[in-house]
């Protein structure tokens, strides 16, 4: 039947999550049949959900040329996904299945670019003036979209890892994730790349001091977690570059003083695990603080492409942002509190239990289509601006 159809029956379903121990337990002895048969349904919901939503979008975005390449990349895939609704799992489909999965994966690449460039096309013909209830909503929307590519991307590295021709033994990891990652090799990978860049640019580069707590089983250390190494380490790369960045610009360097240290504490609890980084980089504002994990705020008029990796650390860019949403996606966050005019420490939280980290995926449903099409009450808090409406009704969700 027609695709809008398909479009339609796969968007009633909601989104299965898996759990960071559902991926590792299958993967210890996994299946590929097994696999085929739940990608082959799970896949199309996942699309068929954002596509929904991606639908809805205000008109001044939805009709930029950036917006509807992305979308008509999402029918593609979407129709690829469907042509195996139906296939007998033989080696020959199984096989095919794999490299259609590698293709999807490959068309989607530039996705966060290409919105990105989206939000710019839709700021020039608005010339400038978004207010701020359009703001809430393509961060409402643009969280949703990104966190549902990052599922979606994890369920292909799974399948393609274990079941791909890339079968070489992945020694003890299981497909993208690690069941016993050491939390501070990684911390230590992404401060040398970081560190790297920042002495390309600024000719110095503020050291690193690593402490370990571990409250739980036994105290032994370094402490480990189940977890994914790429996402870990995506997050860190990003907070450790904003935070050289500002202890390297808030100290003038004729002084010749050494540059103050990184600290970075890494805590098991019985719940969470913390990984803490503390700079003295002179802090932010906390009326500036929010603005860092907006999208639209950080859209800024990207600079040439020449000046993107000559300053290597500047801007946001999406950095902030979408960081924040791979420590979501298992349950997790980032969390940014600064002192302005001494530093800031930057905290990325994880689930300690594999058992309780499951994916956050969006659900496109009622709720979600409200939120686009709502007449907000006004304001309900003593001289709160009107601009906060939104944020008022995403409290509600
Ligand atoms: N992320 C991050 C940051 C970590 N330290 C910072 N200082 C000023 C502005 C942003 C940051």
């Amino acid at each position: 039947s027609s695709i809008p159809k398909m479009l339609d029956f796969y968007s009633q379903f909601n989104p299965s999550p898996l759990s960071i121990k559902q991926f590792i337990d299958f993967g210890q002895n996994a299946c590929e049949k097994k696999s085929f048969i739940f990608l082959r349904k799970e896949l199309p919901v996942r699309l068929a959900n954002i596509m929904k939503e991606i639908a809805l979008l205000p008109d001044n975005l939805l009709n930029t040329c950036s917006v509807s390449q992305v979308s008509s990349w999402y029918m593609k895939s979407f129709e690829e996904v469907l042509e195996y609704e139906k296939a007998e799992p033989t080696h020959d489909n199984l096989q095919s299945f794999c490299s259609a999965l590698e293709h999807i994966r490959n068309r989607h690449s530039d996705v966060v670019q290409t919105m990105a460039q989206g939000v710019i096309e839709m700021k020039e013909t608005e010339n400038g003036n978004v207010d701020s209830s359009m703001e809430t909503s393509i961060q409402y929307f643009l969280d949703r979209l990104y966190m549902s590519r990052i599922s979606i991307r994890m369920l292909i590295n799974q399948h393609t890892l274990l079941f791909g021709e890339s079968m070489e033994r992945q020694g003890r990891h299981v497909g993208c994730l690690d069941p016993a990652c050491n939390i501070s090799d990684v911390v230590k990978d992404a401060y040398e790349n970081a560190r790297f860049l920042c002495d390309q640019y600024y000719l110095v580069s503020p050291a690193l001091e690593i402490e370990e707590h571990n409250s739980m089983d036994g105290e032994t250390l370094p402490i480990r977690t189940v977890y994914v190494p790429s996402h870990l380490y995506h997050m860190l790369f990003e907070l450790f570059k904003n935070s050289m960045r500002a202890v390297v610009e808030h100290h003038d360097q004729d002084k010749c003083e050494t540059l103050p240290p990184l600290k970075v504490l890494i805590v098991r609890g019985k719940e969470d695990i913390c990984v803490k980084i503390s700079d003295q980089g002179g802090g932010i504002p906390r009326s500036q603080t929010d603005q860092l994990f907006k999208y639209m705020y950080s859209t800024a008029p990207q600079p040439s492409k020449s000046d993107l990796h000559t300053v290597p650390l500047a801007g946001y860019g999406y950095g902030l942002p979408i960081s924040r949403l791979y420590a979501r996606y298992f349950h997790g966050d980032i969390v940014l509190l600064s002192c302005e005019g001494y530093g800031t420490d930057a905290i990325i939280y994880l689930k300690a239990l594999s058992d309780e980290a499951n994916e956050l995926l969006p659900i496109f449903n009622k709720t979600s289509s409200k939120f686009y099409r709502a007449t907000v009450p006004t304001g309900d808090w003593s001289n709160q601006d009107f601009s906060n409406r939104w944020r008022y009704l995403y409290s509600l969700i």
